[in-house]
């Protein structure tokens, strides 16, 4: 049995891989950590896992931790987690970080967004967590940066258009819409019930949400060339999902029956990824609780505009299952090991 810890597992996505990996049938969870409930049992905090998890929560302790687990889940905020990581890594541990700190190729791009990198040396190793992008290197990896939530549902929704040179990287727009659990289980005046109920609203609006940079570098490398992109995020009063609405003009005509052949050949050996039938537009429901992304096209032959529309999970494909993913890539286990979740539905 492969020992895994996760660290930050009283927040929400560290819950969630504690959801996951316990039908995990390679995976033994040794070690959990908080700060605010350390000493407590995580039942107590998580009833979903009463019965299931007779662990309590423990400081994080980097040594201490590295010395029960042989793979650690950072599921920390930026810069927690690029404290802890260095001290895993020395000590022969392999790392899938779900926090920003280990995404970007370029620690530059990352000062210029975040805050000054407290870890280049292992920025420089580090392996962009996409399955679909860069399964082999992953395999190979000792510390993976987990992508961040809508970067998943926008880079896997213009892939194939930017690989196969299908629309002019000058012209994306993505309108990208998020469950409040997507700004984690902290405390924040925003996210009470009052300020999101019966509302939608965007925020991080004008080019400055700090996923911008990840999708730009991410996107750039596909398509061989510097893209920028037009990105706006809405919070949408649901607990999970994220639905991306993406557009760009397309290089020639094309129908929709085309481009769906095209992803549907491109992601034909794609476990997680599901193209929808022409005429068919994802739902967030559709995928809730479920590894799944969705994506549905259309074109707009006014305008030559196509219209990729992409769902996921932000807790599963948008974080913990994508951990997981890549877990099982690392350790030469089923990459749909534990992953077989059907969404939860209605
Ligand atoms: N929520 C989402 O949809 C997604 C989140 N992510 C990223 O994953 C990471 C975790 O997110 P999420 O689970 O939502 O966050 P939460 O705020 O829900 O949880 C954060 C966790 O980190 C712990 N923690 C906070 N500060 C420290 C610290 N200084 N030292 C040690 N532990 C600390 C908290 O423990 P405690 O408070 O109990 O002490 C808690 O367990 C973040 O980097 C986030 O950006 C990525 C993709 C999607
Ligand atoms: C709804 C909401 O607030 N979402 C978060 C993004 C989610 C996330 O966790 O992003 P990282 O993994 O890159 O930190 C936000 O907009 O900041």
């Amino acid at each position: 049995m492969l020992k895994v810890a996760v660290v930050g597992a009283s927040g929400y996505t560290g819950v969630e891989l504690l959801r996951l990996l316990y039908c995990h049938p390679e995976v033994a969870v040794t070690c959990i950590t908080s700060e605010q409930s350390a000493s407590r049992p995580v039942a107590d905090l998580f009833p979903t896992l009463r019965g299931r998890y007779a662990q309590v929560l423990e400081n994080l302790e980097p040594v201490r931790v590295a010395g029960k687990a042989d793979l650690i889940f950072t599921a920390l905020p930026h810069k927690a987690a690029m404290e802890v990581v260095p001290t895993f890594l020395k000590l022969g541990k392999r790392v899938v970080d779900l926090s920003a700190d280990y995404r970007f190729c370029d620690a530059a791009v990352y000062e210029k967004w975040y805050e000054p990198h407290l870890d280049p040396e292992n920025l420089k190793v580090s392996v962009y967590g996409l399955p679909e992008v860069r399964r082999e290197k992953i395999a190979g990896a000792c510390l993976v940066g987990n992508p961040g939530c809508y970067p998943t549902s926008v880079i896997l929704g213009l892939m194939p258009l930017l690989k196969n040179g299908l629309i002019d990287p000058s012209t994306i727009i993505s309108d990208s819409k998020s469950g409040t659990s997507g700004a984690g289980r902290g405390a924040k005046v925003d996210n009470l019930f009052c300020e999101v109920n019966e509302g939608f609203k965007a925020y991080g609006v004008g080019g400055v949400h700090r996923h911008i940079p990840e999708i730009e570098q991410e996107l750039s490398l596909l398509a061989g060339e510097r893209i920028t992109i037009t990105f706006t995020p809405h919070l949408v009063p649901m607990d999970r999902g994220i639905l991306s609405t993406i557009y760009a003009r397309l290089t020639g005509n094309h129908s929709v029956a085309e481009l769906v052949e095209l992803y549907a050949g491109f992601y034909g050996g794609e476990p997680f990824v599901r193209v929808l039938p022409a005429g068919n537009v994802p739902s967030t429901a559709h995928v809730r609780g479920s590894n799944f992304c969705d994506i549905g096209l259309s074109v707009d032959s006014r305008t030559g505009r196509v219209i990729v529309v992409s769902a996921i999970d932000n807790l599963v494909k948008g974080a913990a299952g994508q951990a997981v993913q890549n877990m099982n890539i690392m350790y030469g286990f089923p990459e749909t090991m534990g992953l077989e979740l059907l969404p939860v539905f209605p």
